[in-house]
């Protein structure tokens, strides 16, 4: 028994290939690792220790602890920079960050009805939450996991985030410019990942827009005029259970739900800085020319003084003369 079944999964017209399954004492475990190749690793007993962080437990050892909640109008959880935000912009995010403590999200999603906005807790995980959060936090099997920090040459671990979200909650697709691996508590998360090669396919917003880094295409309803190629768009699937771990190489995209009708999901990610400052070597990795759009965008957002004016510019550069 899988503990979960294809009618829990959204349905969307994409080509997905599956993601390699290995045992964490596999040797071809560090290889994909150490090439940015996704990898669900199995048995590494991670966060074994705190598969009781369910609901009550965490109600009991955190209640009231002011955690950081999102709501949502609908099912999409989409991620935005506040800072990125300007006084002339009409940015109206579909989910919206509402600080609760944590007995009282605890309760509102005991209490959830359709209908209701849905809620999504991700909470740093750091020593000003209870004693015995901490106690079990040193639990990890962090020989494992910093084993694998050398093997990788990844930077220094900047980051847990605990994330506690409804039965069909969606994280929409986008890249992080960490080295993450995500492990599960409880329940089943489906992941659609795309390589940074996908890029022309994915349509990120630009950089100094509030959704940077976030796709703009709706897989649930694709605007196939506005984002042609997302049709191209090849992806990798895999459905993250309890105690795995996922490798999410930094700039992979990733679209990230829920199982419907699979109860509240808890999940643990480990955010590493990417390695320390690498020699680049040629050919360029598909991440490195991420790396560098991203950074021509910047350049002249900062040389024009005016980010509304960089696509014109770019435009003018193209058209015409490289293409
Ligand atoms: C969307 C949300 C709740 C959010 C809102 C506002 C600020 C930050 C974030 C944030 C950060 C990480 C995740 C976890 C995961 C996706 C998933 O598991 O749902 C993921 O993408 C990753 O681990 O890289 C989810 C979120
Ligand atoms: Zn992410």
């Amino acid at each position: 028994m899988a503990g979960w079944n294809e009618s829990q999964l959204r349905k969307y017209n994409i080509k997905m290939e599956k993601i390699p399954t290995l045992q964490y004492d596999d040797p071809k475990v560090d290889s994909l690792l150490t090439n940015n190749k996704p990898v669900l690793i199995k048995g590494s007993k991670l966060v074994s220790r705190v598969l009781k962080w369910d609901l009550d437990y965490l109600t009991e050892h955190m209640n009231s602890t002011c955690c950081n909640v999102l709501i949502s109008k609908n099912h999409k959880f989409k991620y935005y920079d506040q800072k990125k935000i300007t006084p002339n912009m009409t940015f109206k995010p579909i989910s919206r960050p509402s600080p609760m403590i944590f007995s009282e999200f605890a309760k509102q999603i005991k209490d959830w009805k359709k209908g209701d906005s849905r809620l999504y807790m991700q909470q740093v995980l750091n020593n000003s939450i209870s004693q015995r959060i901490v106690n079990d936090f040193v639990k990890f099997n962090w020989d494992w996991i910093i084993s694998k920090q050398n093997v990788c040459k990844w930077g220094s671990l900047t980051s847990n985030l605990l994330l506690i979200a409804q039965e069909g909650n969606v994280t929409p697709c986008h890249y992080d410019e960490q080295q993450n691996m995500f492990a599960s508590i409880r329940g089943y998360k489906r992941f659609i990942l795309f390589p940074p090669s996908e890029f022309e396919c994915l349509y990120p917003h630009p950089v100094h827009h509030p959704y940077d880094r976030q796709s703009q295409v709706e897989f649930d309803n694709p605007d196939y005029i506005k984002f042609p190629k997302f049709k191209e768009a090849r992806g990798y699937e895999v459905i993250v259970g309890p105690e795995d771990v996922l490798y999410i190489p930094m700039y992979w995209f990733h679209h990230v739900e829920s199982l419907m009708h699979g109860g509240y999901t808890v999940s643990i990610n480990f955010w590493f800085k990417a390695e320390s400052v690498e020699k680049i070597e040629y050919p360029l990795l598909d991440h490195h020319k991420i790396v560098i759009m991203r950074n021509v965008e910047k350049m002249l957002a900062e040389a024009l003084h005016d980010p509304s004016e960089v696509g014109t510019m770019l435009k003018t550069i193209v058209l015409g003369r490289y293409t």
